[in-house]
């Protein structure tokens, strides 16, 4: 649908764009990220004819710029600049009719079906159709660039150059924007190509990007393949990290502040001790991984909340019972890691082990009233979760890659399965030997300053302390409960 070939251009000395070369697919949604000041503006200028091509080769459609009339490339294409005077006087409907104009002939051109029906359904897109009388001057910023965009689509072109469509708009309106505009290019084989300022709208909607790092490509191609931190750190001069989207199958950026928080004192951290609950509060919010039932997956927590609920708890919802009773108890549950368990929380067991550049500290609560092999499990009998679990808080200081907590999983794991051996602790119903309870918890917690651990398995100095802080405390929580069954 376009071929860029060799494209370079001066502003009188200045060289803005140097020999930039790419194709774009008919039904593409193409983006063009780069710094201010990088040349996207410039190349959408060239493409839509508005500076003169002095050096290398555009053709739309296998047709040259240059062979093309201002009307003739109205037909094939649209574009929505970056800033746009408001003309007053004009209506929304009026606005959007204006796109019309490339496909009327004659002096005096009739107000076709056709041109109806186009303006109607580009109002549609952009979502304005309740407004297609309002004066254009009384709309809000967002909103007149939505009327702007309609006049491009009504122009239906097979073409369309969006120069940061989504300028002035707030977030959701960004997102319902962008949704119903791929869907309706996906609809109609129309191909986009679109300046973006901000990386993950490039990354959610773009089939390819081009980077441009001072009037250069310095990448081109899938989102998910060329945007990688180290491009986008060297492009944009500060640091970037990606992640997986949470919901769809792509990838997020952020940029991370340099300004740092001071370092947290694992040394000040010790378990408080309430009437029904066992807490660590930390100064400042810790990475957490955990599978805790309020806080599960990755969070930023600052406190760790171990409740114990009676033996006949049963709750339809305990998540949201969990939420009510944190917030009544002054936690925050977008804060806090919440756990539950039917042990007496007094009998918690706190080990830390400070050592120069790899400090850690565990807090284990174990109760075995569920023992289960998980080897075995499918032999169960589907029933209630009966009251018995072990949680377990584990905090390191220092910055743990994403493999560091997950292995600090699987380190934690091994050593507490070691534990229910070492104590013979054995899944009543298969009568082998116990590898956890049905109900446990774990949150890997960490300072995210200091020293950088790149894993935490047990070939590392910080899985061994991990392997045998876990291990120690489960062996002796396991005891006190032992102890105070015994008692009863
Ligand atoms: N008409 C002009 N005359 C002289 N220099 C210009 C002109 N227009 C743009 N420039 C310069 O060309 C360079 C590229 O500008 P351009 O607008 O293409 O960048 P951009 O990547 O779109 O930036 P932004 O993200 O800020 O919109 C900049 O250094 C800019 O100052």
């Amino acid at each position: 649908m376009l071929q860029v070939r060799e494209v370079s251009h001066r502003y009188g000395t200045t060289q803005v764009l140097d020999r930039v070369t790419f194709s774009v697919e008919k039904g593409e949604l193409f983006g063009i990220i780069g710094p201010n000041g990088s040349g996207k503006t410039t190349l959408l200028k060239l493409i839509s004819k508005e500076l003169p091509l002095a050096s290398g080769e555009i053709a739309i459609s296998g047709w040259p710029l240059s062979e093309l009339s201002t009307k003739q490339w109205a037909r094939l294409a649209a574009v929505l600049p970056q800033t746009l005077e408001t003309a007053h006087g004009y209506t929304v409907k009026e606005t959007v009719a204006l796109g019309r104009y490339a496909h009327q002939r004659g002096l005096l051109p009739a107000w076709t079906a056709e041109d109806e029906a186009a303006v109607q359904e580009a109002l549609a897109v952009v979502g304005l159709a309740h407004k297609m009388d309002a004066p254009l001057e009384r709309l809000s910023g967002g909103e007149r660039q939505r009327a702007y965009l309609a006049r491009a689509l009504a122009q239906e072109p097979q073409l369309l150059l969006l120069d940061e469509p989504t300028n002035h708009m707030d977030v959701s309106g960004q997102v319902r924007l962008l949704d119903r505009l791929t869907a309706a290019a996906r609809a109609r084989g129309l191909t986009v190509v679109a300046v973006f300022h901000e990386m993950n709208v490039a990354s959610l909607y773009c089939d390819r990007v081009l980077v441009l790092k001072d009037g250069k490509t310095a990448a081109l191609g899938a989102p998910a393949d060329v945007m990688t931190p180290a491009l986008l750190n060297d492009v944009f001069a500060a640091p970037v990290v990606r992640q997986a989207h949470p919901a769809a199958a792509k990838l997020m950026f952020s940029f991370v502040p340099q300004h740092r928080e001071e370092k947290t004192p694992l040394g000040g951290l010790r378990p408080v001790f309430l009437a029904d609950a066992v807490v660590l509060a930390s100064p400042r919010p810790l990475r957490v991984l955990s599978s805790a039932l309020v806080g599960a997956g990755f969070q930023w927590a600052t406190h760790f909340v171990n409740r114990q609920v009676g033996l006949d708890y049963d709750c339809g919802d305990a998540e949201e019972e969990m939420r009510r009773y944190l917030k009544r108890h002054g936690f925050s549950p977008e804060r806090t890691i919440g756990m539950m368990t039917a042990v007496d929380v007094h009998d918690a067991v706190w080990l830390q082990e400070e050592r120069k550049g790899c400090s850690a500290a565990v807090l284990v609560t174990a109760g075995v009233g569920n023992a289960v092999d998980a080897a075995r499990a499918w032999r169960h009998q589907p029933a209630a979760a009966k009251p018995g679990t072990i949680n377990m808080v584990i905090v390191v200081d220092g910055t743990l890659t994403e493999a560091a907590f997950v292995q600090a999983v699987m380190t934690a794991t091994e050593a507490k399965v070691k534990a229910l051996a070492e104590r013979s602790v054995c899944d009543p119903e298969t009568r082998t030997l116990a590898t956890g309870t049905s109900t446990d918890s774990l949150a890997v917690a960490a300072t995210q300053t200091g020293r950088s651990f790149s894993y935490a398995g047990t070939a590392t100095e910080l899985g061994r302390t991990l392997g045998r802080l876990v291990y120690e405390a489960t062996i002796e929580a396991l005891d006190r409960c032992e102890r105070r069954r015994g008692k009863r």
